[in-house]
């Protein structure tokens, strides 16, 4: 069964003067993790991604559409029954310094959540639970305990973030952008963490706008144009038979690794041959179509 389910979710921000515009910044996003799964999440600079991770992690609302965590709408939850969310459901984001108050030590994030969520474990027991959670993040306690976030890594940082994820003993991590920031052999290091922590179980929402680590880390990938999922399926067909013309140009970019996708680049891809219209009238339809087994397309003309 599908941990988190996406039902046509939509996102609408009131954007200009005095909010008189409307953005539709997510339309009818629908997919689904589920436990031990990792999907990730594609895109150009400004296609939905942070909005969907926002919208799963409840720091932002949803217009439209249901967003489902074990059979429960998350936007309805309230009181305990939120805070019981938020032991399952975490997010990790791209700038760990941002995350961190400089003027308090790092190991901070990890004693706060005590009062909060496990009140009746004792200090020494808690104390006992963050050295296993930071030794699941390949962290040595002595060296990342009682210093202050400047006398950290930037990888040291994210994967303190991953380990107060895991003390919360959480089902679904939404990851947003968190390795774009670090340097080449982290990178590596944080991705093969993410792969163990998959391997126990661990859903993990990867939001990336870099094919090339999407393709490394995920069993699915879902890939958005301009807040619509375009196309979606298992990360071997996407990415061996893409079929979508949005999907091609990303892929045809991969070496650039770190390039953010531009509006040109998107007005490219309407050149390309529509896979469900195939030399036929593109008719802007909504519903992906299934192509292939776990691989579904959109119509080349959706905006
Ligand atoms: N709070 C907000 N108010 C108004 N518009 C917003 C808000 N947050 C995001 N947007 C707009 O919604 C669209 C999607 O933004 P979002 O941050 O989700 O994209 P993204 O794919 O995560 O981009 P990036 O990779 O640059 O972070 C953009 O057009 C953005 O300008």
């Amino acid at each position: 069964m599908s941990m988190l389910s996406l039902e046509r979710v939509t996102k609408k921000y009131r954007v200009g003067a005095f909010g008189g515009r409307e953005l539709t910044a997510v339309r009818d996003a629908t997919f689904t993790v589920k436990p031990g799964e990792v999907v990730s999440l594609i895109g150009e600079s400004g296609s939905g991604k942070t909005t969907i991770g926002r919208m799963v992690l409840r720091l932002a609302s949803v217009s439209g559409g249901n967003i489902m965590f074990d059979g429960t709408d998350v936007s309805r939850l309230k009181g305990r029954r939120l805070a019981g969310y938020y032991k399952r459901v975490q997010g990790v984001f791209q700038d760990p310094f941002s995350t961190y108050n400089p003027i308090f030590k790092a190991d901070r994030v990890l004693h706060t959540i005590r009062p909060t969520f496990f009140p009746d474990v004792n200090a020494a027991e808690w104390r006992k639970r963050i050295d296993t959670a930071l030794e699941s993040v390949r962290l040595d306690p002595r060296q990342v305990l009682d210093k202050y976030p400047h006398q950290l890594s930037g990888g040291q940082l994210q994967r303190m973030l991953i380990a107060r994820a895991l003390l919360l003993d959480i089902k679904l991590l939404v990851a947003d952008e968190i390795i774009s920031m670090l340097d080449a052999s982290t990178r590596i290091d944080v991705l093969n963490l993410l792969a163990d922590l998959k391997a126990r179980g661990l859903g993990i929402l990867f939001i990336t706008h870099d094919l090339s680590l999407g393709h490394y880390i995920s069993d699915r990938a879902v890939i958005l144009r301009s807040g619509t999922v375009v196309e979606m399926g298992s990360t071997d067909k996407v990415f061996g038979n893409p079929r979508h013309p949005y999907t091609r140009t990303l892929l045809s970019s991969v070496p650039q690794m770190h390039r953010k996708w531009t509006r040109a680049d998107i007005a490219r891809t309407i050149d390309g041959r529509c896979a469900i219209h195939d030399g036929g009238d593109c008719a802007s339809d909504s519903e992906l179509v299934a192509v292939d087994d776990d691989h579904l397309v959109g119509c080349a003309a959706q905006k």
